[in-house]
């Protein structure tokens, strides 16, 4: 398995960790052998080396100079190639796209994806955008190409909130999915219930590396619109849009509401709901003010949680982290596993 790595940041800077640390478990449980041959970065720049790259090295230079330009020279190295040429030019058989979520538009990685597919190329993302935007027909092209598409990191990063419903949970029908999916705003909802200001909060949860590039998303609820965009197109099978969504950003809250709240024994929370009614879908993120007998009101910190309320098993409640570079890092190798079974599967198809 030979990857490509579009985006290094936090969350592909996670993978890659993983990979060169600790891998080796997976590898003995499932046979997977994965090798990164390219990433393509924005800021820390690109490498392609068709045999494989020093992940110790790559890792080094990320986090001491923030730059590739070090890397050594061979001469198989390639340098500065950008994500369309890495996509179509290198001999990766998998897309990682961990590049910046555009909440307007799933571009330009929803081109990546189509380029990948039309390369007969897997992808497994972290990104957002895509599957928002566009489930329906990334996921009829991945099948008409015969190849792989992993999302499991766009809702509650490590934590698989999807799998879960899509797996485990199959024959039952949703008819409630309610959840606290964004790591920043509840990290900021818990520092500023102990009197941290808002911009502090924020500014600690960028550090930490839970917050968008422009965290506007978080705070105003796009991140979690787009995770129950999501949610309802791969999980509860509607056709749901941005535009069904009814959105209200944290900033409409006040720092001493928060804390009168919790003085009260209650909460606010950054809640997303899907429900079926009558009437079709009724979606929504927004702050609600949750009692301490809530079953989502515990929830601190980046931390997710999500509520299925399922019509055969009951209401089930999956909770862990939310946001994180290595949490991140592991949705997507769990993802590269699903893809290592998928190859394998078809690898056996072909040769029968
Ligand atoms: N951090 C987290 O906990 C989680 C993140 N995600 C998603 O994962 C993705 C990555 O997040 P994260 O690592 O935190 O973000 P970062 O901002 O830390 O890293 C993204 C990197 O991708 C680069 N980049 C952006 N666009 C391109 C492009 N077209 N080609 C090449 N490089 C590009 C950026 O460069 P530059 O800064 O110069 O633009 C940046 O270095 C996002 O879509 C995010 O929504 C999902 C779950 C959790
Ligand atoms: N910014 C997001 C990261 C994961 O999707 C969050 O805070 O939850």
């Amino acid at each position: 398995m030979k990857l490509a790595i579009l985006g290094f940041g936090v969350v592909g800077q996670g993978l890659a960790e993983i990979l060169a640390n600790q891998c080796e478990k997976t590898r003995q449980q499932t046979g997977m052998a994965p090798k990164v041959v390219a990433i393509s970065d924005f800021k820390i720049g690109s490498l392609y080396d068709p045999n494989g790259l020093d992940l110790d090295k790559v890792l080094h230079l990320a986090a001491t100079v923030g730059s590739l330009e070090d890397y050594p020279n061979s001469a198989t190295l390639v340098r500065g190639l950008d994500a369309m040429t890495t996509i179509v030019q290198t001999n990766a058989d998998v897309i990682v796209e961990a590049t910046f979520t555009d909440i307007k538009t799933g571009e330009p990685a929803i081109t990546h994806c189509k380029t990948a597919f039309a390369a007969k190329k897997h992808v497994v993302m972290t990104n957002k955008g895509p599957i928002a935007m566009a489930y329906k027909q990334l996921s009829e092209l991945a099948a008409e190409n015969g190849v792989y598409l992993g999302f499991e990191g766009t809702v509650m990063s490590g934590t698989p909130a999807l799998r879960l419903a899509r797996t485990a949970l199959i024959g039952n029908t949703f008819t409630e999915v309610n959840g606290i999916l964004n790591g920043t705003t509840n990290y900021m909802l818990t520092q500023m219930e102990d009197g941290m200001s808002y911009h502090d909060a924020l500014k600690q949860a960028q550090e930490k590396g839970y917050a968008e590039a422009d965290p506007t998303s978080d705070v105003e609820g796009y991140d979690a619109l787009y995770k129950i965009v999501i949610l309802a197109n791969t999980v509860m099978g509607e056709a749901l849009t941005p535009d069904d969504v009814e959105r209200v950003g944290l900033k409409t809250l006040l720092a001493a509401e928060i804390q009168t709240a919790k003085q009260q024994g209650k909460r606010w929370k950054m809640l997303g709901t899907i429900r079926r009614t009558a009437d079709g879908m009724k979606a929504a993120v927004k702050p609600i003010l949750l009692d301490s007998s809530h079953p989502l009101s515990s929830i601190d910190g980046a931390t997710n949680a999500i509520t299925y309320s399922c019509d055969l098993a009951g209401d089930i409640t999956l909770t862990g982290a939310g946001a994180g570079k290595k949490e991140t890092g592991y949705a997507l190798l769990s993802d590269l596993v699903d893809c290592h079974f998928f190859m394998e599967e078809n690898r056996k198809v072909t040769n029968q």
